[in-house]
């Protein structure tokens, strides 16, 4: 599959050349790593080859995993294993899975099997993608996500699909497009928020002109409003339900595409603040117990519409940290098993919430007295000044409003993936990396929810977007590369950086933000 690496340089204004220098380093920085572990492709990755001298020879014994057996053969420099390694590697990694959603501790942790099995995840994906076509029938009304999971998914390992399936993909997009605004299930279905966020995100994830301009703006507006409901919040579809996702979609979608009025934003923050528990977190709709799902929606719709502070954030941010497990990886909610795509909407509230601490604190010293005492003990950690975390963006850091410092709505969006950070993650990175990478994935390809569970492309989309998040969540600069020791495994194991609000990768964001900013 060809890989398109070119960006052009041309028009771009200064932020977007600062990304083109953080893209570039990325890529060289992943590159020399696999360089010095001796696998050269052009673009950093693994390469699949023939025969190898590991294939030829006995392999090593299928003894038990005791940290006193001698160390496992390496996979060969081409990074494959043999059908018997990777069979010993299964049934590891199924202990290992176990042995952790029991105890929680790593008994031996082999270095290869933290490795990203790209080649394989992209095969999978791949031939999944390819299955779409118009016989397809199983999940029909759900082919816009399956176009966005897949295609994401390998966006976020750099690479991209060839110009024959991103055609068929943009048409058969456009067939799904309803002719009075957003994008229904299939073609002919009934336009619905969800499938209409799936097909945006794939169409600006492709990021060319003909999928871009494929987007009828003007009627995805009017859509919107038919959506919204006179309580402030949004329908999922004409008669549908209302709910935080419904609110989610429709507010990303606007966002995105530059539509984003004053009309569409009334009234909504307070549905959503009638949605937080008294958990911390978020539910579906009000009275309703509170879930990472809907969490990650409910913050993000209130940070791309300015009113963050309006949450109680200390009382979220905590109810997130703790979902956290001995396990390494996330729950849902309270009492419920960690499952890998909860590493995105846990993951990714968490790293939203890390550029709004200096708002945490306000409201902290605003409580009450051990607040106060609270916020002096983050700030000590935290090391906030004005300039750090004022550049151009409008929040309220002062926990109220002031109407005379908001900017154009849709620019909070762009301004919050500028925005410095000094502090440190709120999760612990190094422990999730490890849940996805030895519990959620599948070594033939792909991802799952826990060992035990079979792999499919929802799983695969979020784990590797909360890989995404984890790896950059010490990162002071959105998209900067991160350091080595920020990324479990080899340095190769590097994703590309999702914009955490829309959840799609960083560079094609900026590319329609381009594009959708000068119509
Ligand atoms: C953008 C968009 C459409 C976002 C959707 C967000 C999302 C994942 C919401 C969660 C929905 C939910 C209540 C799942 C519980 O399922 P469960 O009871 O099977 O799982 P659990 O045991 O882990 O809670
Ligand atoms: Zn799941």
């Amino acid at each position: 599959m060809p890989r398109r690496i070119a960006l052009r340089r041309s028009a771009a204004p200064k932020t977007r050349d600062r990304r083109i220098r953080a893209t570039t380093t990325r890529r060289e920085a992943r590159r020399e790593a696999a360089a010095a572990a001796g696998r050269c492709s052009s673009s950093g990755l693994p390469r699949s080859g023939s025969s190898t001298p590991m294939e030829s020879s006995p392999t090593h014994s299928s003894s038990s995993s005791s940290s006193l057996s001698p160390p496992p053969s390496p996979p060969d420099r081409q990074g494959r294993l043999t059908t018997t390694q990777l069979e010993q590697l299964r049934v590891e990694q199924e202990v290992f899975g176990i042995y952790r959603l029991f105890h929680g501790v790593a008994p031996h942790t082999r270095s290869f099997m933290i490795e990203l099995w790209r080649d394989k995840h992209i095969e999978f994906l791949t031939r999944g993608l390819k299955q779409l076509g118009p016989s397809y029938h199983v999940l029909d009304a759900n082919r816009p996500w399956l176009c966005y999971w897949i295609i994401h998914s390998i966006t976020l390992m750099g690479e991209s699909v060839n110009s024959e399936l991103e055609g068929n993909v943009v048409q058969f997009l456009s067939h799904c497009e309803d002719r009075n605004g957003g994008y229904g299930g299939g073609p002919g279905q009934m336009p619905h928020l969800a499938t209409t966020y799936a097909a945006v995100n794939t169409l600006i994830t492709l990021g060319s002109e003909m999928s871009l301009s494929s987007i009828h703006r003007e009627n995805m507006l009017k859509f919107l409003l038919q959506m919204k409901d006179s309580s402030g919040a949004f329908r999922m579809h004409n008669g549908g339900e209302i709910d935080v996702r419904a609110c989610y979609t429709a507010i990303s979608v606007a966002s995105i595409l530059n539509v984003l009025d004053d009309e569409l934003v009334k009234n909504l923050g307070n549905y959503i603040l009638s949605c937080q528990t008294y958990e911390g977190g978020i539910a579906g709709e009000p009275g309703s117990e509170a879930h990472g799902g809907y969490t990650f929606c409910g913050l993000a719709t209130m940070i791309l519409i300015n009113e963050a502070d309006k949450l109680d954030l200390p009382s979220l941010v905590d109810w997130v940290a703790s979902r956290q497990g001995v396990e390494c990886g996330f729950q849902g909610r309270v009492n419920k098993l960690v499952d890998g795509c909860y590493s995105f909407w846990q993951g990714g509230v968490l790293a939203l919430a890390q550029r709004l601490l200096p708002i945490v604190h306000k409201q902290l010293e605003s409580s009450f007295i051990s607040g106060v005492q609270a916020s002096a003990e983050c700030k000590k950690s935290c090391n906030f000044t004005a300039e750090e975390t004022g550049q151009d963006d409008n929040l309220c850091r002062d926990g109220t409003s002031h109407p005379e410092n908001e900017g154009e709505l849709s620019d909070f969006g762009f301004s919050y993936i500028g925005r410095h950070t000094e502090c440190d993650p709120l999760f612990h990175s190094i422990a999730l990396q490890q849940y996805i990478l030895l519990c959620s994935q599948v070594l033939e390809g792909g991802f799952r929810d826990k060992p035990g569970k079979q792999r499919d492309f929802y799983h695969s989309c979020y784990c590797l977007s909360g890989l995404s998040v984890s790896q950059y969540s010490w990162s002071k600069e959105d998209g900067g590369p991160p350091l080595t020791s920020s990324v479990l495994g080899p340095y190769t194991n590097l994703l590309e950086p999702v914009h955490p609000l829309y959840n799609v990768v960083v560079d094609k964001y900026y590319k329609s933000h381009e594009f959708f900013s000068t119509l």
